[in-house]
């Protein structure tokens, strides 16, 4: 694959154009379940605006996202001698990704127990699950930039 070396700054600026829309949708989704179980209260209009907003985002912006995160850092990935697997940020960055991509799919499962139950969870619950993302991009972050170990 090392012809695609020409096309790496592109490749890798994509990688993050997707990063950040995957994340923006990532922090949001939680918030709106807050809301969401927050105002259950039987009013019937507020549920279905609730159901069809975390449809759109999970669906029309995040899942495209993710796969486009995924696409393009699998691509840089087969570029020959591009990482240093004998290194250690390589390995916590692929934990925390793969973490990520685990709590899209929780995100994804909490979709579906919304629009069966508007109260399946509590909103403090939602709160601290809020939390799991932005420790996890810290993680990334911090292995892809600083790259300390
Ligand atoms: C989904 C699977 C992912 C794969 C396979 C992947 C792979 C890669 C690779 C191979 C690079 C190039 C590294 C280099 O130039 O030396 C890269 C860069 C980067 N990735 Fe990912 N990545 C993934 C997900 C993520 C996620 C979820 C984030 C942030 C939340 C992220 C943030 C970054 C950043 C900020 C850079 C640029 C680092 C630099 O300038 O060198 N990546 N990624």
């Amino acid at each position: 694959m090392a012809w695609l070396y020409p096309y790496y700054p592109w490749i890798k600026a994509l990688h993050v154009i997707a990063v950040v829309a995957w994340m923006a949708g990532l922090f949001y989704l939680p918030r709106l379940f807050v809301y969401h179980v927050e105002a259950a209260s039987g009013e019937a209009d507020r549920e279905a605006l609730f159901r069809t907003m975390e449809t759109r985002l999970l669906k029309a912006i995040m899942n495209p996202a993710m796969i486009a995160t995924w696409v393009f850092g699998l691509t840089m990935v087969l570029l020959p001698g591009l990482i240093d697997w004998s290194a250690i940020w390589p390995w916590t960055k692929a934990a925390a990704v793969l973490a990520m991509t685990g709590f899209h799919m929780w995100c994804a499962a909490q979709r579906r127990h919304l629009a069966e139950n508007p109260a399946y969870r509590s909103g403090r619950y939602y709160r601290a699950m809020n939390e799991v993302p932005t420790l996890l991009l810290v993680v990334i972050v911090i292995s892809v930039i600083v790259r300390p170990f």
